[in-house]
């Protein structure tokens, strides 16, 4: 069984890399680590990163990473994602130490062909992480839309150990899932839609007034607000989603459920009513999830 410590990071394809940079530190809060060429790595933890930024010639998502319990279970998961025939790869050691992180593999989910990272041990930082805008907590969450529900649904609940968190329709077409032990109402969501794409990617902000602080500033700096501030029935967090320099939308995310390893509430099929996704009445602007293509790129970048 896969056991996760959290969702650690994402690698994001940018259409420029300065522009990117500099808004992810200085309006989203992220701290900047540093630059390769033409990656650059931030933190919002003191893990080495929590975001990887990537020069492209288009923007997306490139991968998702998430950092197992325990070091000792990373050959038998190895072991257990090869038996489910995904194929896993395990990185060079020079890709490790590029990356500051101990051993890790890589493979594709079957079915939208996101590039999965499952690693241990990540460089802790010396100093603590410190927010120079917002003050984001963690990296939290990702959500996809996808045109093959319910097979997603079933690979991450049945091959992945992702536990639902609750369902959303008559027919359903929301879930909230989270990576089983970790507590948040969910580290991963997926919804129904025409196309496999991205929906967005969620950081947790500190406190509410920390959320009402980014409404002045977001627009203080022309930053598209796309929904909200509101409060989301599903987590019970109060969100703000705004856009990034590429259309990607970025949320703040705060207050969301919490749940114990055992013993957790069953999920709830909720409406999916205008109350469900904002009980403060607001509905999201036209631009909202509209960008996030899914990048498919080689499993491994540095051979040896
Ligand atoms: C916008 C959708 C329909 C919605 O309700 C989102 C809910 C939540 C939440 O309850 O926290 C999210 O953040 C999410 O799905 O990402
Ligand atoms: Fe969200």
């Amino acid at each position: 069984m896969i056991r996760y410590k959290k969702l650690g990071y994402v690698v994001l394809s940018v259409t420029d890399l300065n522009k990117s940079t500099d808004f992810y530190e200085n309006v989203v809060g992220m701290q900047f680590v540093e630059r390769e060429n033409e990656t650059v790595y931030l933190r919002s933890s003191r893990d080495h990163h929590n975001l990887i930024l990537e020069q492209g010639p288009e923007a997306g998502l490139k991968r998702v990473a998430f950092e197992l319990e325990k070091a000792s279970q990373f050959q038998g998961v190895f072991d257990y994602l090869t038996e489910q025939g995904l194929n896993p790869v395990e990185l060079s050691k020079k890709e490790t130490q590029a990356l500051a992180q101990g051993r890790t593999l890589r493979f594709k989910d079957p079915i939208i062909g996101v590039t999965y990272e499952f690693y241990v041990e990540m460089m802790q930082m010396g100093l603590p992480f410190v927010p120079k805008q917002a003050k984001i907590t963690r990296f939290l969450h990702v959500v996809y839309d996808t045109n093959r529900f319910d097979e997603l649904l079933d690979f991450y609940t049945n091959v992945l150990n992702f536990v639902v968190s609750d369902f959303s329709g008559r027919e359903v077409a929301w879930a909230w899932l989270r990576a089983f032990p970790t507590p948040y109402h969910h580290n991963l969501a997926i919804t129904k839609g025409p196309e496999n794409k991205l929906n967005h990617l969620a950081y947790q902000a500190e406190s509410v007034d920390d959320i009402g602080i980014q409404v002045n500033k977001l627009n203080d700096n022309n930053v598209p607000i796309l929904f909200g501030p509101g409060r989301h029935h599903p987590s019970g967090s109060i969100f703000l989603y705004f856009a990034d320099p590429d259309g990607l939308t970025l949320e703040y995310s705060q207050g969301m459920e919490e749940f114990p390893e055992e013993n957790a509430r069953e999920p709830r099929r909720l409406e999916p009513s205008k109350e469900t996704i904002d009980e403060w009445g607001g509905s999201p602007k036209p631009d909202f999830a509209k960008y996030g293509k899914i990048i498919e790129e080689d499993l491994v970048k540095i051979n040896n």
